[in-house]
């Protein structure tokens, strides 16, 4: 039997494409009267039109989750910290499905499941990957990080389905990292193409936001070729080009000087944690400050690309 914490959009995807390969699953969400709700509707409020097979039960209870030896946590990275407490669970197993860097402590996912958790074995699930793609159950493809490789591969073996295919690695800080600072680097595209900056522009900032990717993770430990890979530059390329990114839209509203759509939105944080700990670890991230002083309205679209476009002229 699977948990699942976080009934939001990717959480029910989860729920409903292990569901489909025959696992029971547990889908906790915090509003306890739309999951009684969502028991007889068969659907939560964020994916509406996507019905809820017997095998998964929704609950506002968390200890209808005790018997789940695997639990995977899918709220937004800044409430990890005080939903796992508050859940008064212990599982064997907890994978993290959020993106994400804690503002307060500049933690990812799974040292947050450590400190809450300690007798949990803790992974991080992270790659290309919309919640309506999955659940519409169309072909997927993620990666898994634990730094356990025998209880990953056994992660992996339980959490793959037919068309939700997972890799396994022990870089743990990498899938974690990749998929966390994707996101920055998606705000800037949508900011980019909102202002009509154009294609070009967009692939220019993909490419050297990728390369802020690079420095400051290698520099927090994580491997190279985990970042080319699904959760470094396969989310890049699926959230920077796709309007249907929450991320991009953000900038995207940002660029035309619109007000943004209300979503969760993780590249916000994860921007402003990625610009502490580019200072702590001497990273230079020009991409990210830049996104940073155009999220808090501190820069404009056309004085964040004079930022970028006025620096020292350098070596790729
Ligand atoms: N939606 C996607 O396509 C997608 C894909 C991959 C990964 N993710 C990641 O999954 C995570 C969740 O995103 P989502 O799309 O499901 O978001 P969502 O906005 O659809 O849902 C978030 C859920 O978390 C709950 N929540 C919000 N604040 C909370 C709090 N303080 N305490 C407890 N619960 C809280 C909400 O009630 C909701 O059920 C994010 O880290 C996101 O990056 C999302
Ligand atoms: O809608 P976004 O920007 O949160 O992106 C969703 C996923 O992270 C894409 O992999």
């Amino acid at each position: 039997m699977i948990g699942i914490v976080g009934a939001g959009a990717f959480g029910t995807a989860l729920a409903v494409t292990l569901a489909r390969a025959g696992h029971e699953v547990r889908l906790w969400g915090r509003d306890a009267a739309a999951m009684t709700a969502a028991r007889t509707v068969r659907a939560v409020p964020r994916l509406p039109d996507v019905p809820l097979s017997d095998g998964i039960m929704p609950t506002g209870d968390a200890a209808d989750l005790s018997d789940c030896g695997t639990i995977l946590l899918s709220v937004p990275m800044q409430s990890l910290a005080t939903t796992l407490p508050a859940l008064g669970l212990r599982p064997a197993h907890a994978v993290a499905a959020c993106k994400g860097v804690d503002l307060t402590t500049l933690e990812g996912p799974t040292r947050v499941i450590a400190r809450f958790w300690p007798d949990a074995t803790p992974a991080i699930l992270s790659g290309p990957s919309f919640a309506a793609d999955i659940a519409r159950g169309l072909p997927t493809a993620l990666s898994l990080g634990c730094a356990d490789a025998s209880v990953g591969g056994r992660l992996q073996a339980a959490l793959s389905t037919p068309t939700l295919r997972l890799y396994r690695t022990t870089d743990v800080a990498g899938v974690e990292l990749g998929g966390a600072l994707k996101n920055v680097v998606a705000i800037a595209c949508g900011a980019a193409i909102g202002a009509g900056l154009g294609e070009s522009a967009r692939a220019a900032l993909m490419t050297r936001g990728m390369a802020e990717i690079m420095r400051l993770a290698t520099a927090l430990g994580a491997r190279r070729e985990t970042l080319m890979g699904l959760s470094g530059l396969g989310d890049l390329a699926l959230t920077c080009a796709s309007p249907a990114s929450r991320n991009f839209a953000l900038g995207h509203a940002l660029g035309r000087g619109e007000t943004p759509p209300d979503a969760t939105t993780e590249g916000t944080a994860t921007a402003e944690a990625a610009l502490r700990l580019g200072a702590t670890h001497g990273v230079e991230l020009p991409v990210t400050a830049a996104t940073v002083g155009l999220v808090a309205g501190r820069l404009g679209v056309e004085d964040a690309v004079r930022a970028l476009l006025e620096r020292d002229l350098t070596t790729e």
